[in-house]
């Protein structure tokens, strides 16, 4: 069987005065997997742990056998924050080009990226003047540079229309299909429906893991919203 992208065993991480993640465990297999929990829960915080930016207190990350923020994870890493991290300056092809020198990767990985998230056609526009949702894919084309192994993404489909998210989850679901593993975090449950694998999360725990419908066989609840209110209430 194969190994788990992600091993994740009691880490502990405090920002501020509070213990954000108070000693959780979790996995991430191939595939895609959704991390779900409400605003504060943590997911960003675990997230950050993951691609090695955020300072932890105890506990152990690895990543494709290596620990979290080792320098040979660097290209087989993706990360897209929740914030937009691409030149608004700079056209869409100028900063594929960029980003592909920083990482050292040819030029050619530069247009297989633009070619993914479907921005071919939008190559020679300044990134300022895209849309909300352009803009996202473009950094999301970004990560894909190194051709990573695992692809994190912070709430990619955040404020997008439903045509812009299910083109969005396509696409998820072709780089998982490539062989990577896709961990995309959300607070809309609905989108727990488009995952091979859930974590639900909740005050700095995993409160439930397995597919969609073990989930929802386990608690009897109809769907992952009820799943999840059924899952609080029991705690
Ligand atoms: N820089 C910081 N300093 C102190 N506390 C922080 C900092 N950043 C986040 N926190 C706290 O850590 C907790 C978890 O935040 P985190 O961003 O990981 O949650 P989240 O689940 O990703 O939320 P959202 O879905 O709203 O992005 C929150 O209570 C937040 O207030």
């Amino acid at each position: 069987m194969m190994k788990n992208v992600v091993e994740v065993h009691d880490l502990v991480v405090v920002r501020g005065a509070r213990e954000v993640l108070p000693g959780i465990s979790l996995d991430v297999p191939a595939g895609v997997t959704g991390l779900l929990g409400p605003s504060g829960c943590g997911k960003t915080t675990l997230l950050r742990s993951l691609v090695g930016a955020q300072r932890v207190r105890s506990g152990s990350v690895e990543v494709l056998g290596e620990p979290a923020g080792s320098k040979a994870l660097r290209t087989r890493i993706g990360y897209v924050t929740q914030a937009a991290s691409v030149y608004d300056d700079l056209t869409v092809a100028e900063n594929l080009a960029f980003f592909a020198r920083v990482l050292g990767v040819g030029s050619d990985a530069a247009g297989a990226a633009v070619e993914a998230v479907g921005l071919a056609d939008h190559r020679s526009q300044v990134v300022g003047r895209l849309s909300g949702g352009q803009r996202s894919r473009v950094s999301l084309a970004v990560a894909l540079l190194g051709t990573p192994d695992l692809l994190v993404l912070d709430e990619p489909t955040v404020g997008l229309d439903p045509v812009l998210r299910r083109d969005l989850w396509e696409l998820f679901h072709r780089i998982a299909d490539g062989g990577a593993a896709v961990l995309v975090s959300s607070h809309v449950m609905d989108e727990a429906e488009r995952c091979h694998r859930l974590l639900l999360m909740r005050e700095g725990r995993i409160i439930a893991d397995g597919s969609p419908d073990e989930i929802r066989e386990r608690t009897g609840a109809p769907d992952i919203e009820g799943a999840f209110l059924h899952l609080v209430g029991a705690a």
